[in-house]
């Protein structure tokens, strides 16, 4: 499915114009089913485009949201994409959304997969929004180059789950939304700043091997057209 690029002169302006197409696809969604769901991505790219979401008018006690992605460390550690999310996003009126962790503190990192994968379910799919990232190396979600479960997280005729991911460029293990349970959201983004991502993005299009560059499952093969939200 194609993609489209959204291209900002500024990062603020990025954090606004997502934030107000977000809330506009959260909304209908509980106009249509009565809630709405939402997973994000965590890393250092996303803070003030979660600050500007956390304001937006939306029935927040309808929306559940969750991660893409997570890296397998306790919410208190600097590094956990729920920190990021608790702190930037789950505030202001959004502090009214519920909120679905992908860390157990008491479970290795297969076992977590398994009883998330299990939890997840009664978020329904497709989610109404997805917002992925991507990383210098072209990952995105939990999507590493030389990942060791990265076959079956990309593989479409696999039903949608949350994948244990570990690889040499990830830092810690990490949990993942599979490709599957991803690539049909309703609304589906990624955002990325900076002209060195942008440099990332333009080898990724040129190209199509997804064990090199996994961002290239969903620019390639998503059944929902990526909109990419960028900014220098
Ligand atoms: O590790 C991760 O990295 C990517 C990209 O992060 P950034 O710091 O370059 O913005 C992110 O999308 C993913 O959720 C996160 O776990």
């Amino acid at each position: 499915m194609a993609s489209t690029l959204n291209s900002f002169e500024h990062r603020s302006a990025l954090a606004a114009g997502l934030a107000d197409r977000v809330a506009t696809q959260l909304t209908a969604g509980i106009e249509t089913r009565g809630s709405a769901t939402l997973a994000v991505s965590g890393g250092s790219t996303p803070k003030a485009f979660f600050e500007a979401l956390s304001t937006r008018d939306i029935d927040w006690a309808k929306v559940t949201v969750t991660l893409v992605d997570e890296r397998y460390v306790p919410a208190d550690n600097p590094r956990s994409n729920h920190l990021l999310v608790a702190e930037h996003l789950l505030q202001n009126k959004a502090a009214e959304a519920a909120f679905i962790p992908l860390y157990r503190d008491d479970q290795d990192v297969e076992r977590a997969a398994e009883g998330v994968t299990v939890d997840m379910a009664s978020l329904g799919h497709p989610f109404d929004v997805v917002v992925l990232g991507m990383g210098g190396d072209g990952h995105t979600a939990s999507f590493f180059p030389g990942g060791d479960h990265l076959g079956q997280a990309l593989d479409l005729s696999l039903p949608p789950r949350v994948f244990a991911m570990q690889a040499e460029g990830a830092g810690e293990p990490r949990l993942t939304f599979s490709f599957s349970a991803l690539h049909d959201a309703r609304l589906l983004v990624l955002h990325i700043e900076g002209n060195e991502k942008k440099a990332v993005l333009e080898t990724a299009l040129a190209g199509t091997d997804e064990a090199d560059m996994p961002i290239r499952a969903p620019l390639l093969r998503a059944a929902s057209p990526v909109e990419i939200y960028w900014a220098p």
